[in-house]
């Protein structure tokens, strides 16, 4: 990388997904209408030539209507999604914090989840038992954490989530509608760990619906329409363009 401070640079990133423009009802139909070639499929860019870079520290908001590619984006950033083209570079460790709870074991309970979930972050067996208890009382779960995971609400199992993956320091974090899980009072809390994390000097991606969360927790922004970058800069400018966008 370029510059010392530099720990992320985007270059050129497209992803393209095929849309299927046919309906099939099976996989044997599928196989004749393929062979007989009546199946089309349409090339779809959700981003297409993105460019950027962050600095140490950097607060980035992504901007951009619904469909605008935004989460797509973060899931490249974090490795989820191979770009189809284009290159990532990031220096240093990254929190991707996205669909929280997604990749939970449906018939474990939160207890077990919390070893499945952290050993996919990368997290040994004794860093877990030393945390178990500060996850479990973040997460507010009491005595739910011994029930199996397919009794829980979707906010019950974003509150674990979020518990386990901000366990780690990261260098970038990577934070996808995250900070509006929970009720009112979790998310008081889950804001109040970021911005500790912002404290120590971390970088940040930031989505969120709420603009005003945006404007608050992030110092600049790329705003996206249909897979591109429009406009870019401090956060101040670029949320005017985007009001005006969305008058
Ligand atoms: N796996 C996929 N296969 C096909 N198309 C996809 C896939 N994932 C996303 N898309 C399409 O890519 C485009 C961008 O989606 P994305 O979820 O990144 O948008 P977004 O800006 O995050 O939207 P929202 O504000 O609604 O969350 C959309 O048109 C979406 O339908």
């Amino acid at each position: 990388m370029a510059k010392n401070k530099e720990v992320l640079k985007v270059e050129h990133v497209g992803m393209k997904f095929n849309l299927s423009q046919e309906k099939v009802d099976n996989l044997k139909e599928y196989v004749i209408k393929l062979l007989k070639r009546q199946i089309s499929y349409n090339e779809f860019w959700a981003l297409k030539d993105i460019n950027f870079s962050l600095n140490k520290g950097d607060r980035l908001g992504i901007l951009g209507l619904n469909g605008a590619g935004k989460s797509t984006l973060l899931k490249v950033i974090a490795g989820v999604l191979k770009a189809t083209e284009g290159t990532v570079v990031t220096k240093g460790k990254i929190a991707p914090l996205l669909e929280l709870g997604a990749g939970f074991d449906q018939q474990y309970t939160g207890r077990e989840n919390i070893y499945l979930y952290g050993a996919v972050l990368g997290f040994s067996k004794k860093f877990l038992d030393d945390k178990l208890e500060e996850i479990i009382s973040f997460s507010e779960l009491g005595n739910f954490i011994d029930v199996p995971v397919k009794n829980y609400s979707s906010g019950m199992k974003s509150r674990l989530g979020f518990s386990v993956a901000t366990l780690v320091e990261p260098d970038i974090l990577i934070l996808d509608e995250v900070l509006s899980v929970g009720d009112a009072k979790f998310r008081r809390k889950s804001e109040a760990k970021i911005m500790s994390m912002f404290d120590k000097g971390v970088t940040v991606l930031f989505v969120s619906h709420s603009l005003e969360q945006v404007q608050r927790l992030c110092n600049k922004a790329i705003l996206l329409e249909k897979g591109r970058i429009i406009a870019s800069g401090d956060i101040g400018e670029v949320s005017k363009i985007y009001e005006e966008k969305t008058k």
